[in-house]
């Protein structure tokens, strides 16, 4: 202190005074230096608290604040106010909030129970909001009493932000993988960065897939008249903050869209809706390709901050995720319902396409048409050029379908060489359906040049009309198949309509599929076996099972009458599975009676060899009946074999690993050629009855007996006879080196139980 200014007497004075008091100071330390201590234990204390980020407070019995510090009372500051001494939570909360912390403080002081990591919603005095987690004990005096409560608060605010964005993320997410609407994943997204960056608004913008328009994605706060304005604007190299964003593949910063060169074409647009930045970033596929923007744009102009420009980068991220999502979606859906060879509609939208069509003919009070189409000569280009000119005569056929119809119409590709075409109705000007349809016809018919070779396909189509012919998707297209059945019989290259007469055909033909898969049900089939003999040794060492229906009225049907039926429904697959089982049972059911063992042979038809689980289906059948898989042969046609050559061999070889024996039945009635009858694993060539029937005396039989004999014995195959009737025919056969024979001769096929009085008698 300062004296200069005292007269002498007074600062002597003065100076004696302080001095006085520096003892009674000195002294009093002396005498009471508890005291002293206890004081500057409180004002490090308070100094200790006051440094503490954390709130901390006490409060008496009523909730009033008898201690505060520093960080409560600065978040709490109001005009005038410096300290929260003698004030309560009413006093700088709204009514409801405080309401809370009274009655959870009065149920500590009641209770004596401390309530620790509470968490709290509170607003500053800043107006912020902020997440506390508040733990508040009862501080009791030296009697035990509860004299009111001391509360710590922490500041969680940013870890419930990060906690929200994390749980928003993981919802979107969920809305992704559970395939949400695209839309309502964008708003999602956009509203959880709205609610974490304030005073902004977000919007998605997607590329359009011709690469140079935009299309709005969503925007749910951004006005909607200015999004219309946007939507098909095209992007460029100065096309504001979106456009331009997509145009570079980079983000793009805009702080003030009215002085901004890339907004200079826009900003008189965006004007009356009151943006002043933009700040876009691309929306990207994993593969970097740009599927649109994220954009966040602000009433105020300026830059965004880093926290908000990490926010921008998870978003465009998720956006990207679930773009990708969807459009992986779609291409599935597309693929499920077209055909990837032509791009046309597949057979699972053929019901859809035909109801659409009969309604829309029904709006009109009109009609429509299916034509059921299928080519004529498909199987000799594929055969003969390959299966890749297959497809491409396959595509080109398509495009030249789609040229001749209308939008309005459609094609669909059922499968193979098979098509329907729908016309809807409106012709032109003079057109007639049938004017359509033959435009089809000749247009599949023009010459066709692939792997410069130049040929020419026709077709079968049949046709049927709505409402003329039926009434239904199913109707219709069984009628329209009816008639192309019908156009194929009379010569194939023909259209047929449907008629009365061919009505009554499908019309039975569906009553014999009935009768037939009833007969299956009810076990009308059943088995004869015919014995084949070894020439050699006159051993029975093998019978054929040939199938038989004991029709309740017609009585004993053979398998030319039902077998082709079968064939053409796919009842072929049970039948055939029931075939091979009976067939492997009944011959270890022999084998068990103490019979000789022998080969069982089974004919399989192309449809049923072609099923994709057929050489499971026969190990199934072998290990249910525990016959070992060297008694049973499969015989195969030579047609069969050679619709699919490729294909026919790998299961070929699958049977063989199997250890079952095969043959090609009928031979000489296809067109095997030797090098391809090289690759099959047979073990037996069948002769055809139809040239053993005339032996010996027919001449060109003769030969070809000889012929196939020949082969059969160069490539070291096992050679059968069959349909051998006389014994004539059996000494030309022994002549010729034929190894074995089946026919009449030795006996007709009969039933299991007779066959077995044959197999116990011993050989000769
Ligand atoms: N004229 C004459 N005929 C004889 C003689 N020996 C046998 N046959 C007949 O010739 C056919 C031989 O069977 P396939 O060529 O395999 O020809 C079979 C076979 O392709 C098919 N088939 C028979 N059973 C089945 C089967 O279970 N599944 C399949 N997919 N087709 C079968 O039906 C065709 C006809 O069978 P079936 O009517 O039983 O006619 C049998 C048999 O009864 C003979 O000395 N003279």
């Amino acid at each position: 202190m300062k004296l200069s200014h005292l007269g002498n007497e007074d600062a002597d004075a003065t100076a004696r005074l302080m001095s006085a008091s520096q003892r009674l100071i000195d002294e009093a330390a002396r005498l009471f230096p508890l005291a002293a201590a206890q004081n500057d234990r409180t004002i490090w204390l308070e100094a200790m608290i006051d440094e503490v980020p954390d709130y901390l407070y006490f409060k008496d019995r009523n909730s009033r604040f008898v201690v505060a510090n520093r960080a409560i009372v600065n978040d709490n500051r109001r005009e005038g106010l410096d300290s929260l001494e003698g004030l309560s939570d009413f006093d700088i909360h709204p009514e409801h909030v405080a309401r809370g912390f009274f009655n959870t403080e009065q149920e500590i002081i009641r209770t004596g129970r401390a309530m620790l990591d509470m968490e709290e919603l509170i607003r500053d005095s800043g107006g912020r909001f902020k997440w506390l987690l508040t733990s508040k004990l009862p501080v009791r005096d030296g009697a035990g009493d509860v004299i009111g409560i001391v509360g710590i608060a922490r500041d969680i605010t940013e870890r419930k932000r990060a906690e929200s964005l994390h749980l928003g993320q993981a919802h979107l997410l969920k809305m992704i993988a559970l395939g949400a609407p695209l839309t309502d994943v964008f708003s999602s997204l956009i509203l959880l960065i709205e609610a974490h960056v304030s005073d902004v608004t977000g919007s998605i913008l997607m590329l359009a897939p011709d690469g140079r328009h935009i299309v709005t994605g969503a925007a749910p706060n951004l006005d909607p008249a200015f999004c219309k304005l946007i939507e098909g604007a095209e992007i460029g190299p100065a096309a504001g903050s979106c456009g331009t964003a997509m145009w570079r593949g980079e983000q793009v910063i805009v702080s003030d869209i009215e002085t901004d060169p890339l907004w200079a074409g826009f900003k008189a647009l965006v004007a009356p809706y009151g943006y002043r930045a933009c700040w876009s970033a691309p929306i990207r596929s994993y593969q970097g390709k740009v599927l649109g923007t994220f954009a966040l744009y602000s009433r105020t102009p300026g830059e965004p901050t880093a926290e908000c420009m990490k926010l921008v980068g998870m978003a465009t991220h998720i956006a990207g995720i679930a773009i990708e999502r969807k459009e992986a979606e779609d291409s599935i859906q597309f693929m499920a319902h077209h055909d990837t060879l032509t791009g046309l509609p597949n057979r699972s939208m053929l019901d859809e396409r035909v109801a659409s069509a009969i309604e829309a003919a029904d709006d009109r009070g009109g009609t429509m048409t299916l034509a059921f189409l299928d080519l004529d000569n498909f199987k000799l280009v594929n055969d003969s050029l390959g299966h890749h000119a297959g497809d491409e005569l396959l595509k080109i056929v398509a495009a030249r379908m789609l040229r001749c119809v209308r939008a309005s119409d459609s094609i669909v590709r059922l499968g193979g060489d098979e098509f329907v075409v729908l016309i809807n109705g409106g012709m032109r000007k003079g057109e007639t359906v049938e004017d359509r349809l033959r435009a089809v016809r000749e247009a599949i018919a023009e010459p066709v040049v692939i792997e410069g070779r130049s040929f020419q396909v026709t077709c079968s189509m049949g046709v049927a009309a709505y409402p003329e012919h039926g009434r239904n998707a199913t109707e219709l297209l069984a009628r329209a198949d009816a008639a192309m059945y019908r156009a194929k019989e009379i010569g194939r290259d023909a259209m047929q309509v449907f008629t009365a007469e061919l009505a009554n055909r499908a019309h039975e033909k569906l009553e014999r599929q009935e009768e037939l898969r009833r007969a299956l049900a009810q076990g009308e089939l059943f088995l004869q076996y015919q014995p084949q003999m070894d020439l050699a040794t006159g051993r029975i060492f093998a019978v054929e099972a040939l199938i038989r229906w004991r029709h309740p009225e017609r009585g004993l049907v053979g398998p030319g009458d039902f077998i082709p039926l079968a064939e053409e429904t796919g009842l072929i697959g049970p039948i055939g599975d029931w075939t091979l089982r009976a067939a492997c049972r009944q011959n270890k059911a022999w084998q068990v009676s103490g019979l000789p063992p022998i080969v069982v042979s089974v004919n399989v038809s192309a449809r049923q060899f072609q099923e994709k689980d057929w050489v499971e289906r026969v190990a199934a059948a072998l290990e249910e009946s525990g016959l070992e898989a060297r008694y049973l042969e499969l015989e195969l046609t030579e047609s069969l074999i050679m619709q699919d050559v490729q294909q026919a061999v790998e299961t070929m070889h699958r049977l063989e690993q199997l250890g079952v024996h095969l043959a090609i039945d009928d031979f000489g009635t296809g067109y095997s050629s030797l090098s391809s009858l090289k690759r099959f694993p047979v073990g037996r060539l069948k002769i055809d009855r139809s040239f053993v029937q005339d032996l010996p005396n027919d001449s060109d039989d003769a030969a070809i007996a000889r012929a196939v004999i020949s082969l059969a014995r160069t490539l070291q195959l096992r050679v059968i006879a069959e349909g051998v009737e006389t014994r004539e025919q059996v000494d030309f056969l022994r002549e010729a080196g034929c190894h074995e024979i089946q026919g009449f001769y030795l006996s007709r096929p009969i039933d299991a139980r007779a066959l077995q009085a044959i197999l116990c008698i011993p050989n000769p």
